[in-house]
């Protein structure tokens, strides 16, 4: 069984471990979104079979996992769009399946990035949503979407992938909620937009009050923004911990070692990467403690330099590339 803060390997027995770390992410604050024992599977494909985790209030929170591991999914089951195989998720306060209209107007939802309306246009999208969201702010919608330099008239159906994102995002802001879900919220924006959209969210999260849960395979331009990260493994593994005890806790070190088999995850060592240019190790250990482990465990190999990584190496340091 999983329990909130996990991890599918073994911890290590002293020293920084993931579970030491991720100790530090208990804030005691009230929660927005809660996930207990849930569980779900399409046909006889297990997603998750015991998935817990818990996203504090007024907190941003990224979920990161690789292609198919079931973020968009668990984004289903928040909503109550799916069903669960087993246990529950509370949003704020309110079970999923139940969440009513007042706390559903609380939530701006991203949600792949598409809009079901597209044969609006951009005036009439907005004249459509605001009577369900007692603080819409139509200033905000406009000052995103008036920067396309579209005519108001435009159709949404007649606009391209990144346009049609920036009127997503302009609905989402106007609706000022208390909780913002983003599933993937990049979509398709260009590295100008995409930094206007951070900067949107800047200032949204500057208001106060406000949570952030954003699903992505990953977040390098949110890194300034995001305060815990939860990683998500096939299966339903979860392991959560703020961002900085992340960055500063995970490491990676080149190795070499003699023509014996090479050294395997276990209690320290998180991963191995033998297919880049050189070999290298991933692990929550200090060096102290992982040249002792490996003297004792793997004795053919010889530790090399710790490398530096970006938030996009050490993702995929952990959860590996395949
Ligand atoms: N309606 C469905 N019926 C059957 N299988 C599904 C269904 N929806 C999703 N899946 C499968 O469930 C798994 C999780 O899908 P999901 O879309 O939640 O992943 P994801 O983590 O969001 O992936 P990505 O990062 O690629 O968007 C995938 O293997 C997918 O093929």
């Amino acid at each position: 069984m999983q329990t909130a803060v996990s991890s599918t390997a073994a911890q290590p027995s002293s020293g920084a471990t993931p579970s030491a770390l991720a100790a530090e992410s208990t804030t005691g604050s009230a929660s927005a979104i809660e996930v207990q024992h849930l569980a779900h599977r399409y046909g006889s494909r297990v997603i998750y079979d015991d998935l817990n985790f818990t996203v504090p209030a007024e907190r941003v929170v990224a979920l990161l996992g690789k292609n198919g591991v079931g973020k968009t999914t668990l984004i289903r089951l928040l909503m109550g769009y799916l069903k669960p195989s087993g246990g529950q998720c509370r949003v704020l306060g309110e079970p999923s399946h139940a969440l009513s209209p007042a706390t559903r107007a609380r939530i701006g939802l991203l949600f792949e990035g598409h809009l079901a309306y597209d044969f609006m246009s951009i005036a009439e999208i907005e004249r459509f949503y605001r009577p369900f969201f007692r603080r819409w702010r139509r200033e905000l919608f406009y000052d995103l979407v008036d920067r396309l330099e579209l005519p108001r008239d435009h159709k949404i159906a007649h606009m391209s992938c990144g346009q049609r994102s920036q009127v997503v995002l302009g609905l989402i802001f106007a609706q000022d909620p208390d909780l913002m879900i983003l599933d993937d919220y990049s979509m398709g924006l260009d590295a100008g937009y995409r930094r206007l959209f951070l900067d949107y969210l800047k200032r949204y999260l500057d208001q106060g009050g406000k949570t952030v849960f954003v699903t992505s395979h990953v977040v390098q331009d949110m890194e300034a923004l995001v305060d815990e990260v939860i990683f998500l493994k096939r299966g339903g593994a979860v392991l959560q911990l703020p961002l900085a005890a992340f960055r500063e806790g995970f490491r990676c070190f080149a190795f070499e070692q003699d023509g014996s088999a090479p050294p395997q995850p276990d209690a320290v060592i998180e991963n191995v990467d033998l297919h880049g240019r050189e070999p290298l190790l991933y692990t929550f250990a200090t060096r102290e403690q992982l040249t002792e482990h490996l003297r004792e465990h793997w004795p053919q190999v010889q530790l090399g330099d710790e490398r530096a990584m970006t938030l996009e190496d050490a993702f995929i340091g952990l959860t590996g590339k395949y």
